[in-house]
């Protein structure tokens, strides 16, 4: 019974990250930049802490993304109306978005751009 609890509920989760995905486009523009960064940290052998930081990073915009995604919904089910409330709810999941947005940059940039400008260089 226990486990049957667990089952749903885990099932109910992958099925929140499938919404997401299919229904925000930022979610799909976050899918596709771990399918890049995964394989892109893979080939430049990044050390042990970077990789830390980059699935960190990784984890910590996904899962901004869906719970602002969670928030907007329960705001709209709550309201149609414009509603002070409401903006700040939605403004403050957007920020939290934004936050995560920003560091996973400075982040990315910390780990891989030497690397790969390093890489562009030697082509020409
Ligand atoms: N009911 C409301 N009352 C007041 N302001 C709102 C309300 N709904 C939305 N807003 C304002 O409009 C902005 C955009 O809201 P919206 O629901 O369109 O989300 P969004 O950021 O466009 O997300 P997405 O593109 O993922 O739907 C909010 O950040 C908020 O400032």
């Amino acid at each position: 019974m226990k486990n049957k609890h667990f089952w749903d509920n885990f099932l109910n989760a992958i099925r929140g990250i499938v919404t997401a995905v299919k229904n925000e486009r930022h979610m799909k523009f976050h899918v596709f930049a771990t399918c890049l960064i995964i394989p892109l940290s893979i080939y430049y052998r990044i050390s042990k802490l970077e990789f830390i930081a980059v699935i960190l990073t990784i984890s910590a915009v996904i899962t901004a993304e869906m719970i602002n995604t969670a928030i907007e919904a329960v705001v709209d089910l709550a309201t149609s109306e414009y509603n002070e409330k409401a903006k700040i709810a939605k403004d403050v999941a957007a920020g939290a978005v934004l936050v995560s947005a920003v560091f996973s940059i400075v982040i990315g940039f910390l780990v891989f751009f030497d690397r790969v400008s390093g890489d562009i260089i030697k082509l020409f």
